[in-house]
């Protein structure tokens, strides 16, 4: 038989991707609700309990309802939301981040898919931090850009509904100012830093794909790494991952630019190391809907039951 998966918030953003990738598939049988009832709880709870793995897509107060939801031992969750990402009860669902990550995501039956900005962020310090070329009480300060698609429905009408009571004809903003973002917690834990980030959001006029920037002095860090250490312990860390890419030195200096959206519709992370010895711009560029969300969800789903890593994916 075949393995079910239930995607509850198909409908939205991040589940309809992943109903995308799920559903050109044969080695699984996807189990869709009726979008009648949609907000059904016995119906949620229906196909939960009947299905292998559950991938819940919905604001994070309705992803600590559909966890209570599910009591059959056997089913898998996998939680895009950022309700149980710092909870060491649930497995960090990055198996790029560590060696025993994939073989911890295979053992557990709770997984919590990374949020799409601290992929990018723990992707460059946790290896400069493991490897000792960035103290843990270093001062990070995170910019990005993200494309509208990463505020889910809302910001999506806001951009493309000219009729939408939000409707903007802003091409650029930067947004959390207060520095309350969901984020900073887990770019905190995940990368070992003693202290939270600063986290300098922005989001454009564009659907999908992201940015994410970490300058370095590196002048005034102690040991003065060099660049190319930094590249190095990188390209280390990543050696043989099908979906992490570290750009070359030579690669980094050939480039004039780089923009978000490269990478959309695939569920590759590019790494790069751009400036000199003294000062350093760590890059990370992504499809926030895919290795920064539904791509990422796949691979979990994909490790969890045993298929391929890259079924549906694209590297
Ligand atoms: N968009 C992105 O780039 C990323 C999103 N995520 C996370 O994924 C989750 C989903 O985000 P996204 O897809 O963007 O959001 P959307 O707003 O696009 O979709 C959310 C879906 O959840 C449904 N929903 C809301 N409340 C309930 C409820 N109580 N019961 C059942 N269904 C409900 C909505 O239904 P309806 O609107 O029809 O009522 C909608 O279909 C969030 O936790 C988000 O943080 C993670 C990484 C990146
Ligand atoms: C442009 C925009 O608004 N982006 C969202 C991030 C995407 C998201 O929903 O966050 P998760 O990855 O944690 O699920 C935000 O900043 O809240």
């Amino acid at each position: 038989m075949l393995p079910k998966v239930f995607i509850d918030g198909e409908a939205g953003t991040t589940g309809l991707q992943i109903a995308e990738r799920l559903r050109a598939r044969n080695d699984l049988e996807l189990i869709s609700i009726d979008p009648a009832k949609r907000k059904d709880n016995d119906e949620r709870a229906r196909l939960m309990n009947m299905s292998d793995a559950v991938i819940l897509c919905l604001p994070d107060e309705a992803a600590r309802l559909g966890v209570s939801l599910v009591t059959s031992p056997n089913t898998v969750i996998i939680d895009a939301s950022t309700a149980h990402r710092v909870n060491n009860s649930w497995t960090y669902g990055f198996p790029e981040m560590d060696k025993n990550q994939r073989a911890a995501i295979r053992a557990s039956r709770r997984i919590s898919n990374p949020g799409c900005y601290p992929t990018g962020v723990i992707a460059l310090l946790r290896p400069l931090i493991s490897k000792w070329l960035l103290p843990t009480s270093w001062p990070i300060v995170v910019s990005a850009v993200s494309g509208y698609s990463g505020g889910g429905k809302a910001m999506i009408a806001e951009f493309e509904d000219t009729e939408s009571e939000t409707s903007t004809d802003e091409n650029f903003r930067i947004y959390g100012l207060t520095q309350k973002h969901k984020h900073p917690p887990e770019m905190r834990k995940y990368s070992r830093l003693e202290h939270l980030p600063v986290f300098m959001p922005s989001v454009g006029r564009f659907a999908q794909g992201m940015i994410i920037e970490i300058g370095l002095p590196l002048w005034a860090i102690p040991g003065k790494p060099k660049r190319a250490q930094l590249q190095a312990a990188l390209a280390a860390a990543y050696e043989g991952e099908r979906f992490v890419k570290v750009a070359t030195l030579a690669e980094c200096d050939a480039m004039t630019g780089l923009e978000p959206e490269a990478c959309n519709g695939t569920n590759r992370l590019e790494l790069f190391v751009f400036g000199s010895d003294e000062e350093v711009r760590l890059v990370a560029r992504l499809d926030n809907l895919g290795k920064g969300a539904s791509g990422a969800a796949v691979q979990n789903l994909n490790i969890s039951l045993g298929f391929d890593e890259d079924a549906g994916l694209i590297a």
